[in-house]
């Protein structure tokens, strides 16, 4: 017996169940085979068994994630494709007549026949307008999507890309005979996938088909197929009875085809996710913006004296204002603290321009600048330009599709710059119009107040830029969402026309503050809030 442990020696039943067991996923099966193994060969194979039982759950194992994601996770937090497949409907049946109620079904029953069916009279399900109710296969699960503020990213959607819905239930089995006990087959669960809030759900290279920008908001995607229908299957003497009952009787073989289920519908989705905050802060790297947040908010955002230290967006919850009064005091705000912008951003630069689609939901930015930079008014003219350059950028594609110069030249352009029409049409492109204050940090730092640098540097950034620009009008086309294909040539040659930095609003306040230190942070709130009800007194859009 012991022999039987060889490896070299050929092979045993037992062996070979032992061997196999990487095919087998039945649990109990696998305690069964154990159990039958410590019977029959007491030590070696209780063993191997032994080992079979602890190899089992290493084949379930969910697969881990691919290296790169826990890497670059953002470079893929707040982007995704997926494929979601809606349920197939369930199949409907070919039903049999029952027989015929016989002449002596009215007779009394005698000893001998009390259990005999045939010539029972038949009641059955009806429709309202009299025809038999035939029972239907189940409707395949349809897929939505919804915003869950439970999510934070797209991630997981690149660890699993494909989702399915359950098929709907079939009519009992093929052959059956039509009575009214018959069920139609049961309707397939939807499938309900959740997103971050913010997430902007299109088809792969197609029309956006939602926006889910408050939590709750929900779009269906795929719906499910439609069940079968279930046929009468007569015979040629009992037809005409049969159509008395029902208009669906089968007439040959390929009418089968009409009990089968549709198959559900299957989309290709890219999801998109556009952070919803309040207030933006953006800012060269190391300007202090991760500090700034966690200063006034509860936020523990990774802080480190190197660049790109965020590298995904960081939200904070600001409290409620105590200006607004009793009623509104818990109207609170969302911080987003957005990854460092260089010079040349717009163009890929640095972590790319794709963060900055991050700031179209927000009502007020706030310029986070190092006041003791080298040259911070130069710094915080870099982050301004790339804000309006990645403007631009946009307008040309604009200007390429309105004046249909060419399909190919759009398609390609609109690959250069991984944006689509739709999306630029949910764009905001006078989000750089709107209220902003200039935060000219690190002034606990000595090299700031030399040469008397402070005052100098404040009036020098708060004297760039026009008054005022954002109207009535502009705010209300905004709030309608409806921005017509005349709008947006406008919008388009206005933009396109190279605005100057000095085109756009000057800022609501400077304000010299010491985020590590503590110091001026009550002003700051005090413009940001002021700059937040400007926004609401303005009745620009929501983020
Ligand atoms: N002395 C001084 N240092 C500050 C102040 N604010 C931030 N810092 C330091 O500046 C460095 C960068 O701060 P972060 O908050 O990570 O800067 P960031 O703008 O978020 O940087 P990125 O994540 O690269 O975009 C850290 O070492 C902070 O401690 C300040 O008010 N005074």
């Amino acid at each position: 017996m012991a022999l039987l442990h060889h490896p070299r020696l050929p092979s045993h039943p037992l062996r070979e169940a032992t061997h196999h067991h990487h095919a087998i996923s039945d649990g109990t099966r696998l305690v069964a085979l154990a159990g039958l193994a410590r019977k029959r060969t007491p030590f070696g194979v209780t063993c191997r068994a032994a080992r079979v039982k602890e190899a089992a759950p290493t084949t379930r194992a969910a697969p881990l994630p691919p290296a790169s994601l826990a890497k670059e996770a953002h470079k893929y937090f707040d982007h995704a494709l997926v494929t979601v497949r809606a349920g197939d409907g369930g199949h409907g049946a070919v039903l049999a007549m029952p027989p015929a109620p016989s002449a002596d079904a009215a007779k009394p029953r005698g000893r001998f026949n009390r259990g005999e069916k045939k010539g029972k009279k038949v009641s059955y399900k009806r429709n309202y307008d009299g025809s038999v109710a035939l029972p239907m296969g189940g409707h395949g699960g349809d897929v939505v999507v919804y915003a869950d503020e439970g999510e934070e990213t797209l991630l997981r959607f690149h660890e699993k890309a494909r989702y399915c819905a359950k098929r709907g239930g079939n009519v009992g089995a093929a052959g059956a005979t039509l009575s009214s006990r018959m069920h139609s087959g049961f309707a397939g669960e939807t499938l309900r996938i959740p997103v971050p809030v913010g997430t902007v759900v299109k088809r792969k290279k197609g029309t956006v088909l939602a926006d889910l920008a408050h939590p709750g908001d929900e779009v269906l995607v795929a719906r499910g197929g439609q069940g079968g229908i279930s046929l009468i299957d007569a015979p040629e003497y009992r037809r005409r009875k049969a159509m008395a009952l029902s208009p669906n009787i089968m007439r040959d073989s390929t009418d089968k085809v009409l009990t089968h289920g549709q198959p559900g519908e299957e989309v290709s989705l890219e999801l998109i996710l556009r952070v919803v905050a309040d207030v933006g802060l953006v800012g060269l790297p190391n300007a202090g913006k991760s500090t700034l947040l966690s200063a006034i908010t509860l936020a523990r955002p990774d802080i480190a004296d190197y660049p790109f230290t965020t590298l995904m967006p960081n939200l904070g919850r600001l409290g409620g204002d105590p200006a607004l009064g009793a009623l509104q005091f818990s109207s609170e705000a969302t911080l987003a603290d957005l990854p460092g912008l260089i010079e040349g951003a717009h163009l890929g630069r640095g972590l790319g321009r794709n963060f900055l689609r991050h700031l179209r939901r927000t009502r007020v930015i706030v310029h986070v600048v190092d006041a003791a930079a080298d040259d911070p008014v130069n710094d915080y003219k870099i982050v301004r330009e790339v804000i309006s350059n990645c403007l631009h950028h946009s307008s040309v594609l604009f200007d390429c599709h309105f004046s249909l110069l060419n399909n190919i030249i759009m398609f390609t352009i609109c690959h250069l710059a991984c944006i689509s029409l739709q999306e630029l049409r949910m764009y905001n492109p006078q989000y750089l119009e709107r209220p902003y204050v200039v935060v000219l940090n690190k002034i606990d730092l000595p090299k700031v107040h030399a040469h008397d640098r402070l005052p100098s540097l404040a009036l020098e950034i708060s004297s760039i830029g026009c008054e005022e620009a954002h109207g009535e009008n502009a705010s209300n086309d905004n709030l309608n969402g409806n921005i017509s294909k005349h709008q947006i040539e406008l919008e388009t040659k206005v933009e396109g026309s190279e605005k100057e930095l000095g085109d756009y609003p000057r800022p609501q306040a400077v304000v010299a503050a010491s985020v590590l230190r503590h110091i001026g942070i009550d002003e700051m709130l005090k413009e940001i809030r002021a700059a937040l009800r400007k926004c609401f007194d303005h009745k620009l859009p929501e983020p």
